[in-house]
């Protein structure tokens, strides 16, 4: 069975320069308990502690949904809304500090297309490297090999060390080595789709090939025609809140018009 279930999900960071005069003197001219108000970015600050004066940021709070087989749900809201805290929690990536989050199936997230990768080596090398965390058998590299040639179009650079790759062609590599899996549910930030204008229509059509193999899909984007065209559901992100969930156009016209 393929599944995710979140229930009453808390998560806070706390904010290392919060003994900054100003920020406490903001935080403190509030109400008792210290909440600034939801603001069009980032979760809301609270002092965890008065005499320490810790101050937490809630990036996730008192999130609840499930998420079926053949659903494909992306997260819209604000900047520091939430979207890729909620991301990382589904992959297992951050604990919850509170609620349940519950993940039944085999999930890959597509977050950052270098994690993982030693800039040391070539990228023949970190293709042996990402072939072997996955636990692949032996006989199916040289194929991967010539595929991952072919498409990250490295030339003498792919038996170069990464460091010496531009930024654009570490995405590229980071790309094809990441669309190797084929999970049952993926996980994908929209920093993932970077790259030159060739380079993404032809990412994007590799991403379809595993997005289609997909039970489950978890996209944020700020790009709403993506949403529109990819996903089956959306679930609209405020200060770390559900603010609202349901059907592509329902929330999507709603979450443009407050755009204004
Ligand atoms: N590692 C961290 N340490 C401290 N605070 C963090 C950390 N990651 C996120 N936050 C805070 O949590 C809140 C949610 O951030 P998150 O990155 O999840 O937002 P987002 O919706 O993905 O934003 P964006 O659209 O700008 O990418 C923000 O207020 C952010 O400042």
């Amino acid at each position: 069975m393929t599944l995710v279930h979140l229930e009453d999900v808390y998560l806070s960071f706390p904010v290392f320069h919060g003994a900054s005069r100003s920020l406490k003197k903001t935080l403190f001219s509030r109400a008792k308990n210290a909440v600034v108000a939801p603001s069009k970015v980032g979760g809301n600050m609270t002092v965890a502690d008065s005499s320490s004066g810790l101050v937490l940021v809630e990036a996730l709070s008192g999130v609840t949904f499930d998420i079926h087989k053949g659903e494909r749900v992306g997260l819209v809201g604000h900047n520091g809304a939430g979207k890729s805290t909620l991301l990382r929690v589904l992959g297992g990536i951050y604990e919850t500090g509170r609620g349940v989050a519950q993940i039944e199936g085999d999930c890959h997230a597509l977050i950052d297309p270098q994690s993982g990768m030693n800039p040391e080596l070539t990228g023949r090398e970190n293709l042996y490297l990402f072939a072997y965390r996955l636990g692949l058998p032996k006989e199916k590299i040289p194929v991967l090999e010539k595929e991952v040639e072919e498409f990250a179009e490295l030339g003498p650079f792919f038996d170069l060390p990464l460091r010496l790759y531009s930024s654009g062609m570490g995405i590229r590599l980071g790309f094809a080595l990441a669309t190797i899996p084929r999970p049952q549910i993926l996980l994908m930030d929209e920093w993932f789709m970077a790259g030159d204008q060739r380079f993404q229509d032809k990412a994007r059509q590799r991403l379809e090939g595993m997005v289609g193999s997909a039970d489950i899909l978890v996209i944020t984007s700020h790009t709403l025609s993506i949403l529109r065209e990819w996903c089956t559901r959306i679930l609209w992100m405020e200060a770390g809140k559900i603010r609202m969930d349901g059907k592509v156009d329902d929330v999507l016209d709603a979450y443009e018009a407050s755009l204004g």
